[in-house]
């Protein structure tokens, strides 16, 4: 195979030329977040599709127009990535997979618009949507598919195909990026109703039909290359074996690269981001993809390869991940010039390139005037990475010293930050040092039981929430009004000391045993932290999609962390003021707090995480003297940074749960300290959560009707446990014997001493309707299950 030199169209069998710069996604959502702000006019009734369509349009054609401004120029360098939602549901709803439920949304045609697509993704009524979950080891969540022994594939979308025109009629030849056959399907489930070992790879052969349709209508509209992205190929902690997923790539990109470049598929370049290829190497060298696109920045260049494997990746372009699509540092160009050079003795081309898609980093630092020009010289986000990725792309062309001007900045840059003030405080690493395990350790288990009940005087199933409360409008309007000085500070606080208030008013009105002050000063559960620990910095718009519409500014950590002032401990004791009961202190916890910011890459994780586990063990203890009684560590985030690797599994788990232990184990033995987890599945990290040694864990499971509970029976979990009894992620209202059904299925599995009543999360994203009414129902539920338990019921 020759891969060409120039940019012609191509002809049968020769490989049109692969750009030598390019990125592997850049983001959806817009610099002002205007595919949010479309989406939710579209949703809520105010616009029309044509009208969400044109803002998509205006999006993608600005998208084009500032990446060939920043550099990527070659054809197929820009990617045609847009989604109106997730990239996984795009993939399902092309390749037909649209479940059963939702056939009468579906045209005769397969096509399925915009409001039926909407549905599928968010559910509507008693429809429920895909389930939503973690996309690898980010914040980002994609919706998982489900693919039955009967699903039928076909093409049912020319979403992507009429993206390909209308980027080539404007000029630019892109690169349609799809998520690839092997990870589509390792990351779907069955279908309800599927026999037992039944796998959705199993399907596969079933599948690749269409994606070669798919390919044959991409090569017509114009592509010369096409991106297959597969993670699924860098990670052994899929439900399927590593081995079983090199052997579905086999036979996969044996069927996508059986007929020749040219008119029936563009070249293929499959990507492999978020790690490093292993088991997988070998079937991905031998296969006919034309390009690979492997992650340098979480794995390394190829070494140690067999002479079958050298020999296939040598009739390939490598492109070089070489800049970090997932965090937000400024990359050191003198190293990945190095790992480009070592790439290129390895390949038939080689390109520069992002390591993953960017959509997990803001668009540009443009819009990030007010930060400290220091910091912001260490910072690259999308924009300046492609203008790094086109940097790297010209060195590869032109030699080094073509860009040795950019090169020795970005050295510069990096010394800078190595001895900026802030990054490194003496006093904070001495008392990272000086920590032992005794700090990381409370007293026993039965002393602390007995003091809690003691000092709390709790009913049987005792009732709470997760902490948020809804946040309204007008909090969001108070707080932007605070953010641009139009409000003042007394002003906004009072708001604020009001709707806690509220709150706090309307629990006990409910009946609810465990209050909690409703977070509503939060902007965010981390972003609010950050903004009163030092180390870290703030954006004003660096927002990142977290699923469909939704979005986060996550914060950047950048130097040692320290808490100059007590964060929470006003709010709380306002709250705890207004009511008998006792009032929940409500932290984030530090591997929560890490997982949702941009982290400093120049410190190992578990230093940060002890240095944000002391910040908040003084945040207990000052939430203690205030007269706190309770304080939950929320740390839903525990298992999304598990490592993609099992390998690193033992380690991950020890700093973690050290970190989470650091911060709560000051606490005195009437204290109970509470976490909560949500967001994932958490059976394989059970242990871990037993390890936290909180005195109660509230816990997602209504949407999996408790399945939870069985894996802490197994694993001999004996502490205090609220597995959520109401699914928050949907406004629908659960009836009370539903909350009931869910609680005789918990008292099942769970001691009823230890059993708590709660929902499965912050109820930040419901409205006040369906959040009183729902909690209505479960303090119901609640009281029927207590005199079943022949408990005295509180009046
Ligand atoms: C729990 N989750 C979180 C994750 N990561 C976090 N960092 N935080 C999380 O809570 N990861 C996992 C999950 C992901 N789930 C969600 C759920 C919900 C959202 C969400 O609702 N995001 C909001 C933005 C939230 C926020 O930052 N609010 C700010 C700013 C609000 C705003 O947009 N203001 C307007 C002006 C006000 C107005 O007129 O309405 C503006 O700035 O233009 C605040 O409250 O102050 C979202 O809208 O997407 C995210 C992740
Ligand atoms: N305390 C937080 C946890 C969300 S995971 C909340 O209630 O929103
Ligand atoms: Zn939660």
């Amino acid at each position: 195979m020759t891969i060409s030199q120039g940019t012609p169209a191509p002809t049968a069998g020769t490989i049109p030329a692969f750009p030598t710069a390019t990125i592997l996604g850049y983001p959806r959502i817009g610099p002002r977040r205007e595919l949010k702000r479309a989406l939710e006019s579209f949703w809520a009734g105010r616009t029309t599709a044509a009208e969400l369509e044109a803002v998509a349009a205006d999006l993608r054609a600005t998208t084009r127009a500032r990446l060939g401004a920043l550099g990527l120029t070659g054809n197929s360098a820009v990617p045609a990535a847009f989604s109106f939602y997730d990239q996984v549901l795009d993939a399902a709803v092309t390749v037909g997979a649209v479940p059963e439920r939702f056939a009468h949304l579906v045209a005769s045609d397969g096509t399925l618009d915009l409001a039926g697509y909407s549905t599928v993704a968010r559910g509507a009524g008693a429809l429920a949507p895909l389930e939503m979950t973690k996309w690898f080891d980010t914040n980002y969540h994609y919706l998982v598919p489900e693919i039955g022994p009967a699903t039928a594939f076909r093409l049912a979308s020319d979403r992507l195909v009429a993206e390909v025109a209308e980027s080539v009629a404007s000029g630019v030849v892109p690169r349609p990026v799809v998520v690839g056959p092997v990870t589509f399907l390792a990351l779907s489930k069955a279908a309800d109703g599927a026999p037992d070992g039944y796998e959705p790879l199993d399907r596969l052969d079933d599948l690749l039909p269409v994606y070669v349709a798919l390919l044959e209508r991409l090569a017509a509209a114009g592509a010369q290359w096409v991106q297959l992205d597969e993670p699924a190929l860098v990670t052994d902690t899929l439900r399927t074996a590593p081995d079983a997923l090199a052997a579905a790539a086999s036979r996969a990109y044996a069927v996508l690269t059986a007929a020749p470049v040219g008119a029936q598929r563009p070249a293929i370049l499959l990507a492999a981001p978020y790690g490093e290829l292993r088991e997988s190497l070998p079937a991905v060298a031998l296969s006919g993809v034309e390009a690979v696109a492997l992650d340098l920045v979480e794995g390394s260049v190829p070494s140690g390869l067999t002479d079958e494997v050298r020999a296939g990746l040598a009739a390939k372009v490598l492109v070089g991940g070489v800049v970090d699509g997932h965090n937000v540092w400024r990359a050191d160009l003198a190293a990945a010039v190095e790992r480009l050079d070592a790439l290129r003795a390895l390949g038939a081309g080689v390109a520069a390139s992002s390591s993953t898609s960017l959509f997990h980093v803001p668009h540009t630092l443009d819009d990030e005037g007010h930060l400290d020009a220091g910091l912001r010289s260490w910072l690259a986000f999308a924009d300046e990475k492609v203008a790094e990725v086109a940097v790297l792309g010209r060195a590869l062309v032109s030699g080094t010293d073509a860009v040795a001007a950019e090169v020795e900045a970005a050295s510069a840059a990096l010394a800078a930050r190595a001895v900026a003030v802030g990054v490194r405080v003496d006093a904070v690493r001495e008392r990272t040092a000086a920590v032992t395990d005794a700090d990381r350790r409370r007293g026993d288990v039965a002393e602390r039981r007995e003091a809690q009940a003691e000092r709390l005087r709790l009913p049987a199933l005792p009732t709470t929430t997760i902490g948020s409360f809804p946040q309204t409008v007008e909090i969001r309007k108070a707080r932007a009004a605070h953010a641009k000085g139009e409000l003042a500070t007394d002003a906004y606080e009072a708001a604020m000391r009001a709707e806690i208030e509220r709150v706090v008013r309307l629990q006990e009105e409910l009946g609810l045993d465990v209050l909690v002050h409703g977070e509503a000063e939060r902007n965010d559960m981390v972003q609010y932290f950050a903004e009163l620990l030092d180390g870290f910095a703030v954006t004003e718009n660096g927002w990142v999609q977290s699923y469909g519409s939704r979005c986060t500014r996550p914060s950047l950590l950048w130097g040692d962390v320290s808490r100059p002032a007590p964060m929470t401990v006003g709010w709380a004791s306002y709250a705890q003021s207004l009511s008998d009961k006792p009032v929940k202190g409500m932290l984030t916890g530090p591997v929560t707090i890490m997982a949702w910011s941009f982290v400093r890459d120049d410190v190992a994780k578990q230093e940060v995480a002890d240095q944000l586990g002391l910040a908040l063990r003084d945040e207990v203890a000052d939430l203690e003297a205030a007269g706190i009684a309770v304080v939950q560590v929320d740390e839903p985030a525990l298992r999304e940074l598990l490592p993609l690797r099992r390998e690193a599994h033992a380690d991950y788990l020890a700093w973690s749960v050290g970190s989470f232990r650091l911060a709560t184990a000051g606490a005195a033995p009437s204290t109970q300290v509470h976490t909560h987890l949500c967001y994932s599945e958490f059976g394989e990290v059970i242990g871990a959560i037993d390890a936290l040694d909180a005195d109660v864990t509230s816990i997602e499971a209504a949407r999996s009707r408790m399945e939870v509970l069985g894996e802490l029976e197994a694993a001999g979990f004996s502490r205090g446990v609220g597995p959520g009894v109401w699914d928050i992620h949907s406004p629908r209202v659960p009836s009370a014997e539903e909350i009931s059904e869910l609680l005789a299925l918990a008292l099942g599995s769970v001691d009823p001493s230890l059993l708590w009543v709660n929902p499965d999360c912050g109820l930040k994203t419901r409205g006040y309707a369906e959040t009183e009414a729902s909690l209505r129902n479960l303090v119901e539920a609640t009281r029927e299950a207590r005199a079943t338990l022949g408990a005295p019921v509180p009046a």
